[in-house]
């Protein structure tokens, strides 16, 4: 009940008058056919007692009900339109919102959260509006039936309750058919899923090369159309209950007003109704009948309704990922350092431990590389700096206070960052670069200055619109449609640098493989850039190209979970470790190259 109150609350609050205004249109629609019933009635037993007179005022009434009955549809229709429209944007806003609220990554990578999104996203849209046309096809219903009722009543008193106990079969096999419906999506939700990632795929611009070069296009259609075939299955066989069920209803209800309609015509032969007593009666049958199907529909659409509703309540409701104290600590700028003690990390309980105990200082106004295997959790490590996710054991602190104690966003405000996984947004390029600090939109020399630090300036200036042009080739400037273009990769990563570097004021920056992209030039450009930058401040530079990292006043090994080495450039020669060997690896390999 208070996710059927939910749902209509949603609808009120979207658009009042409207909702208000559909309400009242559908209960004048339902009042309606009970009154032309009525007035028919007694004009014709008026006619049939040859009356001359007195007939005028019910024709008149008949014809503005006719108007009523006409013309209302029209104007529910439009109503309705109203009321969803300001019912999707409402929904939408709330469910993004609640996204928003998630601090961190865990929730959001779950996959069944996945899967409960997709159903919130159309149930929040769709289950209001639902709701309220049930609620208000229920009203009209309930007066039609009580109306007829009454009309059928008087008539005779036994056909009334055979004809309304045949709603309580119906009510009861809609219930549970709406409750199957409602369980078959939740099913085909990972099936739909994977059917959207095929078509996307296979229509967008992410994997188009790769389809083409290993002529992948018709094994991912192979696999979309699996899977909607299984989608299909799924219905389908809802959907043949659905018509042994209702096939079955109907017959009941034929029967019903069949052998009614038997009684009525022998009652009028034998003189005990009236003729206009069989019109009211015929009208009156069908009219409890129809009503009464479409109300238990109504009902039935309510459930189902309500049962997708639930998901959408529970993603609007989604609790915080991120547990922050109400009174959070302050975050000072660092002076001390970030100290891992003894953290421990799994994704899941389900996935095995990727940190086992890491101890690790990163001093303030020093560097600090991690260097390791693929794999190791040099990524996951700078993520949980960022309190994107909490360690299961042990604690990240920040000039000794624990970051679990500080607000995120105020832990974050603090952090630069270029992630391995950065990204490029289809967006122009002064925006691609602004998202790293959004006082800086509009702002051109700031942004241009964090560019040149970048060595973006030259290709950014070089573009049709300079700064303002498109990065994308999927979305374009609708002003000037041939402009959009696609960047190089190493020339996204400088972009994604210019995102880190324009915030400067920081305390901490932290670069997951910056230069991967790169050409050695610019590699080497880009590494003296940031060893500037970096001096007398505080980093966390990952990166496999260790001669970008010797320069770090501290290098940290992380193997098999924990830091296995811990010192500078000669130290960690010296120790003659992983470090040491993976070293010799990479200079030789660019040594025997060199002739002499
Ligand atoms: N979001 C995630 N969910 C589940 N497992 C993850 C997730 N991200 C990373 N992992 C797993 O955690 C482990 C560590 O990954 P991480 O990206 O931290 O390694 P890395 O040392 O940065 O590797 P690389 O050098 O290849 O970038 C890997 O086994 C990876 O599969």
């Amino acid at each position: 009940m208070n996710t059927v109150l939910a749902a209509a609350r949603l609808a009120f609050v979207a658009r009042p008058l409207a909702a208000v205004g559909f309400l009242v249109a559908a209960v004048l629609g339902g009042a309606a056919p009970v009154a032309i019933a009525w007035l028919t009635r007694a004009v014709i037993d008026r006619i049939a007692g040859g009356a001359t007179t007195g007939l005028l005022l019910p024709a008149l009434l008949l014809v503005v009900l006719g108007v009523l009955v006409a013309g209302l549809p029209h104007l529910e229709r439009y109503l309705r339109a109203e009321v969803n429209r300001a019912v999707d944007v409402l929904a939408r806003d709330r469910l993004f919102g609640a996204l928003d609220r998630l601090r961190g990554l865990a929730t959001l990578e779950d996959p069944a959260f996945h899967d409960r999104l997709q159903l919130a996203a159309d149930s929040g849209r769709i289950s209001p509006p639902t709701v309220l046309a049930g609620v208000v096809e229920l009203v009209r219903g309930g007066l039609t039936v009580a109306g007829f009722a009454v009309t059928l009543l008087l008539v005779s008193p036994l056909v009334t309750v055979v004809v309304l106990a045949g709603g309580i079969p119906v009510a009861l096999a809609e219930f549970g058919l709406a409750r199957r419906r409602a369980r078959m999506l939740w099913e085909i939700e990972p099936w739909q899923r994977r059917e959207i990632f095929y078509g996307n795929l296979l229509s967008g611009t992410r994997a188009a090369h790769e389809i083409r070069l290993f002529g992948l296009g018709s094994f991912f259609r192979a696999r979309m159309v699996t899977e909607l075939g299984a989608i299909n299955a799924a219905a389908r066989s809802v959907d043949r209950r659905e018509l042994r069920v209702q096939g079955a209803l109907g017959l009941l209800a034929a029967v019903i007003a069949g052998c009614g309609l038997v009684w009525v015509v022998q009652a009028a032969a034998g003189g005990t109704v009236s003729i206009g007593d069989v019109a009211l009666f015929v009208a009156a049958v069908a009219g409890v009948q129809g009503a009464l199907a479409s109300g238990v529909d109504q009902a039935a659409q309510i459930h189902q309704a309500v049962l997708l509703f639930d998901h959408y309540q529970a993603v609007v409701t989604v609790p915080a990922d991120l547990p922050t104290p109400t009174h959070p600590e302050p975050v000072p700028r660092l002076r001390e350092g970030i100290e891992f003690r003894d953290v421990w990390f799994r994704y899941s309980d389900e996935h095995p431990w990727v940190l086992r105990g890491v101890n690790l200082t990163v001093p303030a106004g020093r560097s600090v590389a991690l260097v390791g295997h693929n794999g190791v959790g040099k990524s996951t490590l700078v993520k949980l700096l960022c309190r994107l996710y909490d360690p299961d054991r042990g604690a990240i602190l920040w000039d000794g206070v624990d970051v679990r104690e500080m607000d995120p966003l105020a832990l974050r405000d603090r952090i630069g960052a270029v992630f391995q996984d950065y990204v490029n947004y289809d967006l122009s390029a002064a925006e691609n670069i602004a998202l790293g600090d959004l006082t800086a939109l509009g702002d051109e020399t700031r942004l241009r200055e964090a560019a040149e630090r970048a060595g973006a300036h030259e290709t950014l200036t070089a573009l049709p619109r300079g700064y303002d042009t498109m990065l994308s080739r999927t979305f374009t400037d609708s002003a000037d449609p041939g402009t959009g273009v696609a960047l190089s990769g190493g020339q996204w990563q400088r972009v994604a640098l210019a995102r880190a570097f324009l915030r400067v004021g920081r305390d901490l920056l932290i670069l997951d493989e910056p230069s991967s992209g790169l050409d050695a030039e610019a590699e080497h450009d880009i590494h003296t850039r940031l060893h500037e930058h970096r001096a007398e401040r505080t980093s966390v530079l990952i990166s496999h190209r260790l001669g970008a990292v010797r320069d770090a006043d501290v290098i940290a090994v992380l193997d098999r979970g924990r830091v296995t080495e811990l010192g500078d450039h000669a130290e960690l020669l010296a120790h003659d470790g992983v470090y040491a060997r993976l070293y010799r690896l990479q200079s030789k390999g660019y040594l025997q190259e060199v002739p002499g």
